[in-house]
């Protein structure tokens, strides 16, 4: 598959008055064209800065201290706000949780869709209205809701507007963080159906973020987990379902009622993540790890391909315990899942 996003060991930091906070801490990760990309990782572990800095939407306190995010070979995070302005909407286009709160409350849906529609492409304000009554359509919302205002629909109707506008200048990445959260849960399964459909309809990449893991794992083809602004694993839906390699993997996935097999207790992960502005030595789950070695608080483990998965854990690498304790840490995570 070629790549559309590649991210590069990038670094971004939120200055603090008692220090820098290392939020995204050198991570690397690629996004196929027409591929859903997943971010996983317990609160606070750098999903959301993650993707406001492949956005470009990061502002004062936070800043990119390094690394590289090339969209469809262009580099971003050297373009003039002019520059990344023509990139945004046409070729990415993000939906967060509070966009659905964000529509403009004074305007009609019709005249906020063919504004943004308007703002990136030359039309006349009949072509615009054309095309904002197709994209309701593309979200099974009639037209005529084109002349109601915002707070004339539900918050689901709403998010279907966001992700209609998204859509608008068709481009070929969209960011959703946390897109359907705020949502009751059968609305929300109605608008990732509808959000699949369009996927492969039109074959735009996402780069998907939710703390609803079995929906991530239902949903993306490839998911990355991030730990204290780490990537620890990264792997195809199936290798990570059927051996998760990394602790902090196998922890998460104790954490949540398996998808299909049979019923199993669940089992949360000791502890906390860490204080990021001095987060421990070493690899940072090590003081959390189950399978802690004496190399984990001395060396930090690069994210290296193992089998078919990338992961940065001792257990895999030479100074740690070598292939077959891991495969058993493997299997023996795997038969409580
Ligand atoms: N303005 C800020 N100043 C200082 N630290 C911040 C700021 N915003 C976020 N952080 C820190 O950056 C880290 C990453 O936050 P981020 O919101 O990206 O995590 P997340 O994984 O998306 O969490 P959640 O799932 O709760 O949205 C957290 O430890 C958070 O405390």
């Amino acid at each position: 598959m070629t790549d559309l996003l590649q991210v590069d060991r990038l670094r971004v930091e939120y200055a603090s008055g008692r220090g820098s906070v290392r939020a995204v801490d050198d991570i690397s990760f690629t996004i196929g064209k027409g591929e859903i990309f997943g971010l996983a990782g317990e609160s606070g572990c750098g999903k959301s800065t993650t993707a406001f800095a492949v956005a470009r939407l990061l502002r004062p306190p936070a800043r990119i201290a390094g690394g590289s995010v090339k969209l469809d070979g262009t580099e971003l995070t050297g373009l003039s706000d002019a520059q990344f302005d023509r990139i945004r909407w046409s070729r990415m286009s993000i939906v967060l949780q509070s966009a659905m709160n964000n529509l403009n409350p004074v305007m009609k849906i019709g005249d906020q869709l063919a504004d943004s529609i308007l703002a990136h492409q030359p039309m006349t304000m009949k072509e615009a209205y054309g095309e904002a009554k197709r994209l309701l359509e593309l979200v099974d919302l009639p037209y005529d809701r084109l002349g109601s205002f915002p707070h004339e629909l539900s918050g689901g109707m709403r998010q279907r507007v966001v992700i209609a506008m998204a859509l608008a200048l068709n481009p070929s990445l969209v960011i959703m963080d946390e897109p359907t959260t705020a949502l009751d849960v059968v609305v929300q399964r109605g608008i990732i159906r509808k959000i699949v459909q369009l996927q492969q309809k039109f074959g735009f990449s996402i780069l998907f973020i939710t703390h609803d893991l079995p929906l991530m794992l239902e949903m993306c083809g490839r998911i990355g987990i991030m730990y204290a602004g780490k990537l620890v694993e990264t792997a195809d839906r199936d290798s990570l379902l059927r051996h998760p390699k990394h602790p902090y993997t196998q922890g998460l996935l104790n954490s949540f009622p398996s998808l299909t097999g049979p019923k199993s207790k669940l089992i949360g992960i000791p502890g906390h993540p860490p204080d990021l502005i001095t987060p421990p030595p070493g690899c940072k789950f090590h003081p959390r790890c189950s399978h802690v070695l004496p190399v984990c608080s001395r060396i930090v483990p690069e994210l290296r391909l193992h089998g078919r998965q990338d992961v940065s854990c001792h257990l895999y690498t030479e100074e740690g315990i070598g292939h077959e304790q891991a495969s058993a840490a493997s299997e023996q995570s795997q038969q409580s899942i």
